[in-house]
């Protein structure tokens, strides 16, 4: 016979199950919703210190909160495990983050318990204000919570729905979720300023604040509330910047105390007008030997052994892109003083954590704040710096406006390394870098380039390092390069040629980016049907080379263009040249062309190889465009099941 680990957890399956146990159970349900997702998280790999934290949170919530009609938004989602497993997806548990299972965070196709569909931070009181608002104008009575973390407090987008939510005054709970860190350790004055009202300097005492919560709340609770001892011991309040903005504050308290949670929440839920703001401290790893000990608190993990926390490495057959982009712009500072790199909290998963151990007076790491992180480039070209604006492609779309208005019409010489360009594997369409090809391509004057190795990628790092003349953008994927030998130092490129990398007389693919592989691999392919096939790798999406497309236009009767990247993108800009310059008019447009894109869709999670064949991107998909467009339907039909 097998004991169950988990015998209470496993006795409950949705939130309307744990609020009918005793206040006195939930420590031990707490208890087991740690150990289940510890070892789901073993299993599948991913977001592990962040759920660790929220853990109590997360049990208290559902239980004073009567979910889904009440609404708990989480901010980022990257924290929600336990909240899934309390929520009727237990079952699917091991297969968070796999093709077909379940996302890594919340979404509301997934359940109706996901409020609010996340993955960027710092959304969550804007949508929580969108959704309190609503529930006024309908007369509703439901109630909504926000829970955001501290280092998300500090985009923009977060000050920007505290603004509102002070003036408009509806009824809205925010939890601000402190665990002083982000993935790497915080920075900034807002987390500065946090750990300041942690340590408890400016407060008033806790029984005045026990009476100033009081007075706020509806005389029968507040009789009630006056009797319960935790409820005074609870609160500490006064004077901080939230109230100042229209908040009632209330905190700090310990949110791995299900006792002080408990009460607080209770009252705050109970309280009848305007916007809360209950300040949590919690751990991120609580109760995880190895997350609590581990720099980054077990943020992002492989697959791992519970016993020890050993995480599964998988065997490395080349650098990482990311680590390339280090390298790179290490030996461009090191010969050019002027140039300064940017994150937006993401150190290490941009490898400036690297450059910044070279560098450090020439690293700033902004906090989750990449429409700061642009505009602040832009200042430091215009006195003559040459900024490498380091984000993630999909984060930098929240970065867009800056990039137009404070780069691009400026013409500055800011320079983006986009990382995690294409699909991510994992992270899905939140985190897929699809849309940067056409968000900046249709950009006058900005250079856009993508490598398709990672020794490309070093010469593109020094490309941008030498161009002055305007905005230069590079982006290039998560994950291992090919293995291909490095040079010390990156070469300049002529800014708008592309490269034949292999000669033939039918069709001609033209790639852009890390689907050069796949294309070489298609023309092989095509050899066996008698297809010969040219290969060449554009470079850059913007300027495109026109010299190089019009000799593939003249000299073939296919041409296919490819990229990992959304419709609108580098395809967009084959075809625009090849309008612009007749190449589709009569005789000349005897040449069939197609682009190969990510298709109109956005792509759920899972193995990078797959979403690329799911894409119709991969060399199989090339091999069949080609033979279909020559007329072989029956050889593209072959080609797709070989
Ligand atoms: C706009 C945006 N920028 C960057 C990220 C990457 N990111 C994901 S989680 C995270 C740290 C969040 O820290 P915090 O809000 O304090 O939550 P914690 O992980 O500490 O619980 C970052 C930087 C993101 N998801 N969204
Ligand atoms: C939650 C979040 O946005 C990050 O943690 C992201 O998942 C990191 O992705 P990488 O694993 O590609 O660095
Ligand atoms: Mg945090």
């Amino acid at each position: 016979m097998t004991t169950s680990k988990t015998p209470l957890l496993d006795r409950i399956a949705t939130p309307e199950e744990l609020r009918k146990l005793r206040p006195a159970q939930l420590r031990e349900l707490a208890d087991e919703l740690r150990l289940e997702t510890i070892d789901a998280v073993s299993v599948t790999g991913g977001h592990l210190g962040a759920g660790l934290g929220v853990v109590e949170l997360t049990v208290a919530l559902h239980y004073v909160f009567d979910t889904p009609r009440d609404k708990i938004i989480w901010d980022v989602g990257h924290q929600t495990y336990p909240h899934k497993i309390l929520t009727g997806r237990r079952d699917r548990i091991r297969t968070l983050r796999m093709g077909g299972g379940l996302s890594g965070f919340t979404k509301r196709a997934e359940s109706e318990y996901d409020a609010f569909g996340a993955g960027h931070s710092s959304t969550s009181i804007s949508a929580g204000l969108g959704m309190a608002v609503a529930r006024d104008l309908a007369g509703g009575d439901n109630h909504v919570v926000a829970v955001i973390g501290d280092s998300s407090m500090s985009a923009g987008m977060a000050y920007e729905a505290l603004n509102n939510a002070g003036a408009l005054h509806s009824r809205l709970i925010v939890i601000l979720n402190d665990n002083d860190m982000s993935i790497a350790p915080p920075t900034g004055a807002m987390s500065a300023y946090l750990a300041r009202l942690v340590s408890g300097g400016a407060y008033r005492t806790i029984r005045e604040a026990a009476r100033q919560l009081a007075s706020h709340l509806p005389r029968f609770i507040y009789d009630k509330a006056r009797k319960a001892e935790e409820f005074s011991r609870s609160f500490i309040t006064g004077g901080t910047m939230f109230e100042e903005l229209g908040f009632y504050y209330v905190g700090p308290i310990d949110g791995h105390n299900l006792d002080h949670l408990l009460p607080v929440l209770k009252n705050v839920r109970d309280k009848d007008d305007g916007p809360v703001l209950v300040h949590v401290v919690t751990q991120k790893g609580k109760g995880f030997g190895p997350a609590e000990e581990s720099a980054d608190k077990c943020h992002a993990v492989n697959k791992f052994d519970v016993a020890t926390g050993v995480q599964f490495k998988p065997k490395a057959n080349a650098p990482t892109y990311t680590s390339v982009y280090a390298k790179a712009l290490i030996a461009e500072a090191e010969h050019d003083e002027k140039i300064v790199a940017i994150t937006a909290a993401m150190p290490s998963g941009t490898g400036l954590d690297i450059f910044g151990k070279t560098f450090p007076h020439r690293t700033f790491d902004v906090a989750i704040a990449e429409q700061h992180a642009v505009t602040f480039a832009a200042g430091l070209a215009c006195e003559g710096y040459k900024p490498f604006c380091t984000l993630y492609s999909t984060f930098l779309q929240r970065g867009y406006d800056q990039v137009v208005h404070d780069v691009a019409i400026q013409n500055l010489p800011v320079r983006f390394a986009m990382d995690r360009a294409g699909l991510v594997g994992a992270d899905g369409p939140t985190h897929a870098g699809a849309f940067d090809l056409a968000y900046l391509g249709c950009l006058p004057g900005f250079v856009v380039m993508a490598p398709a190795d990672e020794g490309e990628l070093m010469h593109m790092v020094a490309t941008a390092a030498a161009h002055d003349a305007g905005p230069i953008g590079f982006r290039y994927p998560r994950g291992e390069g090919l293995g291909v030998e490095l040079p010390e130092r990156g070469d300049v490129l002529e800014i708008g040629k592309g490269r034949v990398l292999r000669e033939g007389t039918k069709v001609a693919i033209l790639s852009l980016g890390t689907r050069l592989a796949d294309a070489l691999k298609a023309a092989e392919e095509l050899e066996n049907y008698g297809v010969s096939t040219t290969v060449a790798d554009a470079r850059f999406a913007k300027p495109i080379d026109r010299d190089l497309l019009r000799s593939l236009a003249v000299h073939h009767e296919v041409v296919i263009s490819v990229e990992e990247g959304s419709i609108g993108g580098f395809g967009a800009q084959v075809f625009q040249a090849l309008s612009d310059d007749g190449l589709l008019d009569g005789a000349r447009g005897a040449f069939k062309f197609r682009c190969m894109t990510l298709p109109d869709a956005y792509i759920d999670h899972d193995k990078h190889e797959l979403m690329i064949a799911r894409a119709m991107l991969d060399s199989k998909a090339i091999v069949a465009k080609a033979l279909e467009l020559l007329g072989d339907e029956q050889g593209a039909a072959r080609a797709m099941i070989a």
